[in-house]
């Protein structure tokens, strides 16, 4: 190896911190046509409308869909997770950003958290008013998602999303509004942060998930279907997707993860099929509970089925899908009850927002720094 010389450690010093834009469409590359508005802008257009050239990042143009995420299946979610794993870890990146259609956000945030590695950050945003329009919110979510990844206060966070200012952990989001401009949540009620004139403030952290390995080549041939439970619902559903060849099916139950005896009965005979079934919950957060029997979360649990801690049902799908593509079923459901007691993924606040300070003006720190 030579030795650099200070000039050169100066200017290393001083570069720019550079952050790879992966763009796979969604409204913010969207554009009104004929029959509905269609994604057709790329890496290089998002750039320029974001005016990221005032900027003292590098911005590099990777085009990897040009779709609205309605149309994304497995194999499109596999092919996002493989190239952030290779721009994040590249030495000379300092962060990623990913821009994406908002419809499915959650499900390409849930196959990012499970697999990303290392200390890049990555960051997914989007829009919910078309390029198009002229109070668009692409662009600034793009500018602040930007300056966000490149922020050395970024490095080690994680898959987060980020949009109209705030920064959402990426397991755990859903999509809770279909058109307002903040159409994002958290299961824990909880912001990691807020972005304010292209500066990143943080007030939690996510606990660090367990790491899977990237999808397989055989990842996209996996079928795991999502079934709502709802009063009247029988096991017609559940027993379509297993003899559709399902190898998981996630349940969103009732309440605390109450399916109905109907389906628990279809819920048995897909678990006797070799069928991984979770049963979680379609309220909007909390977790499945073992309280009720008689159709209840207790006899899903005796049919053979693993109940979901607090996480999305369309984000669990997710969790299953990559615990199957590398393991056997027993490993798989053997696997998905450890992470089921293991509580990762919890969003902890350290800070109080500064408008929530007290009146001395001091923070409260509410819990340890965690960050691995
Ligand atoms: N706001 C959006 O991006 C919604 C769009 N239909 C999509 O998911 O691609």
């Amino acid at each position: 190896m030579t030795a650099i010389t200070q000039k050169e450690v100066l200017l290393l010093a001083e570069a720019p911190a550079r952050v790879a834009l992966l763009a796979t469409g969604g409204t913010i590359s969207s554009r009104a046509s004929a029959s509905g508005a269609r994604a057709q802008d790329r890496a290089e257009e998002l750039i320029a409308a974001a005016e990221l050239h005032r900027e003292s990042v590098e911005v590099e143009a990777h085009d990897l869909a040009v779709e609205n995420s309605f149309n994304f299946g497995f194999s499109d979610l596999a092919a996002i997770a493989r190239e952030v794993a290779r721009l994040s870890s590249r030495d000379d990146v300092d962060g990623v950003v990913v821009t994406h259609g908002t419809d499915t956000m959650e499900e390409t945030a849930a196959i990012l958290a499970l697999t990303h590695q290392g200390e890049t950050p990555v960051i997914i945003t989007g829009a919910q008013r078309s390029a198009d329009q002229s109070d668009t919110d692409g662009p600034r979510n793009l500018r602040d998602a930007v300056l966000t990844a490149a922020s050395p206060a970024t490095r080690g966070r994680g898959v987060m999303l980020l949009f109209a200012g705030t920064l959402h952990a990426g397991w755990g989001v859903r999509k809770h509004h279909t058109l307002a401009v903040q159409p994002f949540a958290h299961v824990s009620g909880g912001l990691l942060g807020r972005v304010q004139q292209g500066r990143p403030q943080y007030y939690a952290v996510s606990d660090p998930l367990p790491q899977l390995p990237l999808p397989s080549v055989s990842f996209e041939k996996l079928r795991v279907d999502l079934v709502m439970a709802y009063p009247g619902a029988d096991g017609l559903l559940i027993n379509a997707a297993r003899e559709a060849g399902a190898d998981g099916i996630v349940v969103a139950g009732q309440g605390a993860g109450n399916p109905g005896r109907s389906m628990v009965r279809a819920i048995e005979d897909a678990v006797q099929a070799g069928v991984l079934v979770a049963v979680g919950t379609r309220a909007f957060a909390g977790e499945a509970a073992p309280i009720y029997g008689g159709g209840g979360a207790v006899d899903a649990r005796t049919a053979g089925a693993s109940l979901l801690t607090d996480v999305p049902v369309t984000q669990a799908r997710l969790l299953l899908a990559l615990l199957l593509d590398h393991s056997s079923l027993a490993e798989a459901r053997a696997q998905l009850e450890s992470w089921q007691t293991s509580g990762r993924g919890v969003v902890r606040r350290q800070k109080k927002e500064p408008h929530m300070q007290d009146k001395s003006g001091a923070q409260w720190e509410l819990a340890p720094l965690n960050l691995q």
